[in-house]
């Protein structure tokens, strides 16, 4: 028997192959959900031993907490190595006594002692991570409606074909696409890594609530390459009179017009479906542009991927910058105090590098790494949080000029959870 909560004392534990499964049952329970011993494949292949880890009390798991290395697009195109935080649980008898304030600041540490100058994560509850420095930096839309009143304005033009491939074929075929498209997309993630695929496009009945399999979906352009891909799932709905089945999207990439409309006319036109829904689409995806009723693509606005910037300097230089800028930054991180100071930020505006470096001269703007990573991704205009007094403006002009530098010509996307 373990000793009473109040009595006991949980201790740091990393994962070992041995405690692997019980640490992912005490994931399970964490989020409320039922644990899976036949597929624990995936996971084992995914989680290193070395970033997964938790509270034990005699052995037995009360907090978890993990990682994936993941590489994230940032502004200007470059795959930056980042902590993909997951799995953070605290078994309910062992709440707010600090074990996730804890596991927070060790794994921050690791990340920093890692070299990877950002970390990552989906919050569960949207109250929980601020304080960890972690800002919502990518929103994310979330659009359904009618599929009916989706007719297409009488110019947009389709070209090509779509075809539902398997799921080989599929990957055979969206995996280098995927590639070449994502660089123009930050708050994108590679899925080159261990099994990226698979994690990306995982289908375990359990995952697919009450809807079909996954369905991959492929669409060719007029010589007939693949130019763009999507994913959706078919959830039968009836209700008595007539179908009201749904198409639940998963995901749908295409850069051209003319395989982006066309996989929207295939998606909304399949038989037996009345409404659809796209979970987590950018907040600039255009489908409203292409329609004829725009207030017929229902928007709610919700928050996405949260970045914690875990290296100023190094997080600064890898991304560019929209216009030319020259700012000294006075932020201030007391989690991770290495990266408050004084930096100073100078770029040549779009596509060039930055030059970042530690300075003494006052700064013309100071904020919080909360805000910074709020900001990192151009999702969320410096001068929004200027305007709530989130961040302090010592020099005029100093936020709008940064405002206008951090800011992208396309709004971050995340299309994968983890
Ligand atoms: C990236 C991911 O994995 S997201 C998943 C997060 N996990 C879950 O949602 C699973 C269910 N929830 C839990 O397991 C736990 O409640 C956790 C992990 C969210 C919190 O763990 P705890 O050990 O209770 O947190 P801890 O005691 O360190 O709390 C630190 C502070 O955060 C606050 N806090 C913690 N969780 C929450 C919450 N869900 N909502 C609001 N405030 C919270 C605490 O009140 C405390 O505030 P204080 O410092 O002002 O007193």
């Amino acid at each position: 028997m373990s000793p009473a909560p109040h009595l006991s004392t949980p201790e740091l534990t990393y994962v070992e192959d041995d405690t692997f499964d019980p640490w992912l049952r005490a994931v399970a329970r964490g989020f409320q959900e039922e644990f899976h011993a036949d597929e624990t494949g995936l996971d084992r292949a995914v989680f290193a031993n070395d970033r997964s880890f938790g509270f034990a009390v005699d052995g037995r798991w009360v907090a978890t907490c993990g990682a994936l290395s993941r590489a994230l697009v940032v502004p200007g195109g470059a795959s930056v190595p980042t902590a993909a935080v997951t799995v953070v649980t605290v078994h309910a008898p062992y709440r707010r006594r600090g074990l996730l304030t804890a596991m927070m600041r060790h794994q921050l540490e690791d990340v920093a002692r890692r070299g990877e100058p950002l970390a990552t994560l989906w919050a569960s509850e949207s109250l929980i991570y601020g304080r960890f420095g972690y800002g919502p930096a990518v929103t994310r839309a979330v659009l359904s409606g009618q599929t009916r009143k989706l007719d297409f304005l009488p110019d947009v033009r389709t070209a090509g074909s779509v075809d539902e491939v398997t799921r080989e074929e599929f990957l055979a075929l969206a995996a280098p696409l995927h590639e070449r498209l994502r660089s123009s997309r930050p708050g994108t993630m590679a899925r080159t890594g261990e099994r990226g695929w698979d994690f990306a496009t995982y289908d375990a009945e359990h995952v697919r609530g009450g809807a079909s399999e996954l369905r991959h979906v492929v669409h060719y352009d007029e010589a007939g390459q693949a130019d763009g891909f999507a994913t959706y799932r078919y959830k039968e709905e009836d209700d008595g009179a007539e179908t009201a089945s749904e198409v639940r999207i998963g995901e749908l990439w295409a850069e051209e017009p003319t395989a982006h409309a066309g996989l929207w006319r295939y998606l909304l036109d399949l038989d037996l479906v009345r409404r659809f829904r796209l979970r987590s689409g950018p907040v600039d995806e255009p489908l409203r542009l292409l329609v004829r009723d725009a207030r017929a693509v229902g928007t709610q606005v919700l928050d996405g991927l949260y970045v914690r910037v875990v290296d100023v300097a190094a997080a600064l230089r890898a991304r560019t910058y929209a216009a030319p800028l020259d700012v000294v930054l006075g932020v201030d991180d007391p989690l991770l105090p290495a990266n408050s100071g004084r930096w100073r930020l100078t770029a040549a505006g779009q596509g060039a590098a930055a030059t970042v470096e530690r300075v003494d001269t006052e700064p013309d703007v100071s904020l919080g790494v909360l805000e910074l990573g709020t900001v990192y991704l151009g999702g969320t205009r410096l001068s929004e949080l200027h305007r709530v007094a989130r961040v302090t403006e010592h020099t005029p002009g100093a936020v709008a000029a940064a405002s206008v530098a951090f800011a992208t010509d396309r709004a971050p996307w995340c299309p994968d959870f983890f």
